[in-house]
């Protein structure tokens, strides 16, 4: 089943159109991952499916409501957790105040002490959200987000101006929340955070998905290459597979089957009698990936 399953959704600003009819399915209990360029229009997507903006077109159900329908919005916002790109926390209050008062406006929340220690907020829970430094905010704002334990989670560049390891924390406790039932949109510019979370990459340029599936799918039809590199001692080396790369003492090969390379090169080191020495396989990463899909034809959107 999907929670979110969109059809040509359409948004322009003045004459410049955004999103030209984007279809959009996310599994239930899946992580699914929003990337594009800056300017390509995620946050315009993703605040389309909170029902934080209005769309131009196209239809659109989120865990069977219609985020653009008042009605249906009041009751979605009671399963809906969300982390906007920017922090709009009130100033005044101190955050337990403020954890309070949000998990007053659900049925069943989850404890505020377990929350405030899980976002580890312990030394600040009196502190006003003003005296908070950026990456406090930003837990203060994933810890209000979950505090409702919603069935759908927006997250908007969650962990950017965390520290390392507080992004760390977060995306454990992401991986958590979702495999306790949460179904997740992020959004990130961070590949690495999004290779290691999603299941499904959905990659939005010129106002449509140009590319989706799993970051494997995304990486394996890149056609990026697989560097394999080892020591070549003293053994021939006018019987390698072809397509090596000489460089000193090493050789280099970059291919996309790296099972056909290696079954080759083994046969070859039997033959020759000598080990494959320092051998090292470096596979491409999302981020490669997303270079080779995306990078030559995408332009910033213009902000
Ligand atoms: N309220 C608005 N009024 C006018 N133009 C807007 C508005 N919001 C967004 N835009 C424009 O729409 C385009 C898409 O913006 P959006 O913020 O959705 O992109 P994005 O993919 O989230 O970008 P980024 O990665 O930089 O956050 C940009 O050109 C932006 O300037």
């Amino acid at each position: 089943m999907n929670t979110i399953s969109a059809t040509g959704l359409l948004k322009s600003y003045g004459d410049r159109a955004v999103l030209r009819g984007v279809d959009l399915q996310v599994p239930e209990g899946s992580i699914s991952a929003l990337l594009g360029p800056n300017g390509a229009g995620k946050t315009s997507l993703v605040e389309i499916l909170e029902g934080h903006r209005r769309r131009d077109g196209g239809s659109l159900q989120v865990l069977g409501l219609d985020p653009g329908s008042r009605a249906d919005f009041g009751q979605l916002r009671r399963v809906m957790g969300v982390v906007l790109q920017q922090t709009m926390l009130e100033p005044g209050p101190s955050v337990h105040d403020l954890l309070r008062r949000q998990a007053s406006y659900y049925r069943r929340p989850a404890d505020v002490d377990e929350m405030v220690s899980t976002l580890e907020l312990t030394d600040h829970v009196s502190a006003s959200v003003r005296s908070l430094s950026g990456g406090l905010r930003r837990r203060l704002d994933i810890a209000l987000a979950l505090i409702g334990r919603p069935r759908i989670l927006f997250l908007d560049e969650p962990t950017t101006g965390l520290d390392p390891l507080s992004r760390r924390n977060i995306r454990a406790l992401i991986t958590e929340v979702n495999t306790a039932g949460t179904t997740v949109v992020l959004t990130s510019h961070d590949l690495e955070e999004v290779q290691q979370l999603a299941d499904r990459v959905h990659v939005l340029s010129g106002g449509n998905f140009v590319t989706e599936g799993s970051p494997s799918d995304l990486i394996h039809s890149s056609g990026t290459a697989t560097r394999v590199t080892f020591r070549i001692g003293s053994a021939d080396t006018a019987l390698l597979p072809g397509g090596a790369v000489l460089e000193g003492d090493t050789v280099r090969y970059e291919v996309t089957d790296q099972d056909a390379l290696l079954a080759q090169l083994s046969s070859w080191s039997r033959d020759q009698g000598v080990q494959l020495d320092g051998l090292t396989i470096s596979q491409p990463s999302l981020d490669d990936a997303y270079a080779a899909l995306v990078g030559a034809t995408t332009t910033d959107g213009g902000r």
